[in-house]
């Protein structure tokens, strides 16, 4: 079942087209990761389908229900705050009561308790908001986010700024709530958590998706071939590594650098031989040649 159908969304700030043609269709009980840098237009995406923010052109339906009349299925999207709009003079429990009163969610105080310790705020129950770290308000509005037994939930960087304890418990939970028929729309900067927790993942670059698929079909790419990490002094350089391509009439490629290593791709395996021979015959010092699998990360560098 479709829970979720973008098409051609689009979002404007003054003379800025931050959002350029967002097609996207998420299915119920999938995992969804978001990914983009720094403004590419995560949050301003997840605000417009929230009614954050109005679009500027472009549909989207939400539980069957289109956008003109999002305000009928608010209540079935548990949406975490930023957490600059917690109410910081009201003690956790007390704000996730008076949040979850508003949504019709009257659950018992013990089980107001369990829900601050599922996101690891136990013992902090009491205390004010305002008194809490960083962290502790990201955990408190991932709890808000999970008031009303919503359908839904959309996370925006749920574990950004938590210590690795704490973000593998809300990776937990996560897995959790798939487990419980949720679907899940969530943002983030960890290339890694995206890859464990996502059952697909959608790259936001230039206002539009530009890839979109499970990690390993992204991770598999279009492309074919390898990709190796190699370890030399000097370090291998882009018109070098095209030089040698020419002259060994291989299909070899610059990808970048990684710490001490230089990435290449080739096309086979049976390049590695021939390429080893001609770095050490050209006086090149080889110290390191490894096959990797391609990660996420090095999928969102090339998007
Ligand atoms: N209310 C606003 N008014 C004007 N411009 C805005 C507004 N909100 C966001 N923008 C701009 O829209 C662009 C996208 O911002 P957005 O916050 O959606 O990016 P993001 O992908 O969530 O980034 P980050 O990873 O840094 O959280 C940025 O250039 C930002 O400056």
């Amino acid at each position: 079942m479709e829970i979720l159908k973008v098409n051609q969304l689009t979002k404007n700030y003054r003379n800025t087209q931050v959002l350029k043609g967002i097609n996207l269709t998420i299915h119920q009980g999938e995992v969804f990761g978001f990914v983009g840098h720094n403004g590419a237009g995560k949050s301003t995406f997840i605000h417009t389908l929230t009614g954050i923010s109005v679009k500027s052109s472009g549909s989207f339906d939400i539980l069957g229900v289109p956008d003109s009349q999002i305000d009928s299925v608010k209540k079935s999207m548990g949406v975490m705050p930023d957490i600059s709009n917690l109410y910081e003079n009201m003690r956790g429990i007390e704000f996730l009561r008076y949040m979850g009163g508003l949504v019709g969610d009257h659950r018992s105080k013990e089980d107001y308790e369990s829900l601050m310790k599922d996101v690891g705020l136990e013992g902090a129950e009491r205390k004010k908001i305002k008194a809490y770290s960083f962290g502790m308000k990201k955990k408190i509005s991932i709890a808000q986010a999970l008031l009303g037994d919503t359908e839904i939930i959309i996370l925006d960087e749920p574990t950004s700024g938590l210590d690795p304890e704490s973000a593998i418990k809300i990776r937990q939970l996560v897995t959790g709530l798939q487990e419980q028929g949720k679907t899940i729309l969530l943002t983030s900067h960890n290339l890694d958590e995206i890859d464990k927790i996502s059952d697909r993942v959608g790259i936001l670059s230039d206002g539009i998706i530009k890839k979109v698929g499970t990690p390993r079909q992204l991770k598999e790419g279009t492309e074919t071939g390898l990709t190796i990490f190699v370890r030399t002094k000097p370090m291998l350089h882009a018109d070098f590594v095209q030089e040698l391509a020419e002259k060994l009439e291989i299909d070899v490629s610059f990808l970048g650098t990684k710490k001490d290593y230089s990435m290449l791709h080739i096309a086979s395996d049976d390049d590695i031989p021939i390429l080893s021979k001609k770095l050490i015959d050209s006086g090149t010092r080889l110290y390191e040649m490894k096959v990797e699998q391609t990660s996420l990360e090095d999928v969102f560098m090339n998007t």
